[in-house]
């Protein structure tokens, strides 16, 4: 057991919600008992009705629930059933980021910040301001009004707008629902320096695996208002049994430190899992010894019986089939695979995912040997 396992900021939450149904409606009911990290993002993922945002409403106070408790690092928001009232939605120090920015249209960028700084329960330092607008990027915009600034632009005065607030977590709410693909690349590296520099968690609700793999450490999976698994993205973002069908986005995530740079063609190698566990990538200016996130799609390794030496892929795994699961789509099947040579637990296995007529022809089965071969890998962070 981790010793410092008690003194880790944490939230620990417990949440049983009967939800009347109306007329047409099926009843729902938001059941969970969960402990996640008391820092860094927490993705929330599921299908659409499992319940995320009813948690995150209940999470701010904004549900009301009868049979509630919510720790957040040390400090009790609320205690199931011992009588005592829980801290009103305004004593909840929490920043609620929604996927519609929702800025007043009257006020310029600075009004609309201005109207949250002085409702703050704790006052802003003009240092701590010009800290959160230097964060977020936006000291160029704070003279305009909400309709001259595109909708990623709005939303990065939201996200300002609820740090003001000093809050002890960030809820985001889909936050990138709304944008278009274009406005979404623009808004995330600022999702990512938000996840490097604060010190408080963010729940983070979203659809998109993108953006599970590139900001969560960790994840809640909800099916059906419940957790149907809880652990670490590189975990959950590897497994093949996710309540929603990833079809192209399966894949696996892995955590890798650079190793080598090799200028001539442009490359670096990284290591990942056990010692013999190398990639390598286009080389993207990172350092020997700093860490990435690297996610292989399922649908960019192919496999062979023998090493392909004739092959313009690079990466050349030898590895071995550790099982052959269903596709949804019943053309295609999905092979796991473990390296052949590394028998270190930390070892990290691959996806690949094949047609049903290639694993006849190549006769795969449990334990066949392969080398699959890696056609792309997706630097996340
Ligand atoms: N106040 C309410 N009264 C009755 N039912 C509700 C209420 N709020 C939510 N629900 C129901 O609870 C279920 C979960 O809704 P919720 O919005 O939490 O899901 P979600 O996972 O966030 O969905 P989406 O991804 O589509 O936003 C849905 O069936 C919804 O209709």
């Amino acid at each position: 057991m981790d010793p410092n396992q008690n003194t880790q900021p944490k939230i620990t939450g417990r949440f049983l919600l009967p939800l009347r149904s109306d007329a047409q409606g099926e009843p729902f009911t938001l059941d969970v008992d969960f402990e996640i990290p008391g820092r860094g993002v927490t993705g929330i993922f599921g299908p659409s009705g499992s319940g995320k945002t009813t948690l995150l409403r209940c999470i701010a106070g904004l549900q009301r629930c009868e049979h509630a408790s919510l720790q957040v690092n040390g400090r009790h928001w609320q205690t199931a059933d011992d009588g005592r009232t829980p801290l009103a939605v305004h004593r909840r120090p929490l920043g609620y980021v929604f996927q519609q920015p929702s800025l007043f249209p009257h006020l310029t960028a600075a009004g609309n910040l201005a109207f949250a700084r002085k409702r703050a329960a704790q006052k802003v330092t003009a240092d701590e301001y010009d800290k959160i607008v230097a964060l977020m990027g936006i000291a160029p915009l704070l003279e305009q009004r909400p309709h001259a600034l595109s909708g990623g632009e709005q939303q990065r005065v939201a996200i300002a707008r609820a740090l003001l607030v000093k809050p002890e977590i960030l809820l985001m709410d889909e936050p990138l629902a709304a944008l278009d693909h274009m406005r979404k690349r623009e808004i995330l590296p600022y999702l990512e320096q938000l996840h490097r520099t604060l010190n408080i968690p963010i729940l983070y609700v979203t659809h998109a695996v993108e953006e599970i793999a590139r900001l969560a450490d960790h994840v809640l999976l909800m099916e059906n208002g419940r957790i149907h698994r809880a652990g670490p993205a590189t975990e959950l973002l590897s497994r093949t049994d996710f309540p929603v069908p990833l079809g192209d986005d399966l894949g696996i995530l892995l955590d890798a430190v650079v190793t080598t740079r090799d200028p001539e063609w442009n490359l670096m190698q990284v290591q990942f899992g056990g010692d013999t566990d190398t990639l390598w990538l286009r080389d993207s200016g990172e350092a020997c010894g700093d860490r990435i996130r690297v996610r292989i799609l399922a649908r960019d390794v192919s496999l062979t019986r023998s090493e392909d030496q004739d092959s313009s892929i690079l990466n050349r795994l030898p590895m071995r089939v550790q099982e052959i699961s269903a596709d949804a789509d019943p053309a295609m099947v999905l092979v796991r695979l473990r390296p052949l040579r590394s028998e270190s637990a930390k070892a990290s296995g691959i996806i690949a995912r094949i047609t049903r007529r290639s694993m006849h022809l190549l006769d795969l089965r449990e334990n066949t040997a392969v080398w699959a071969q890696i056609k792309s890998v997706a630097i996340v962070r």
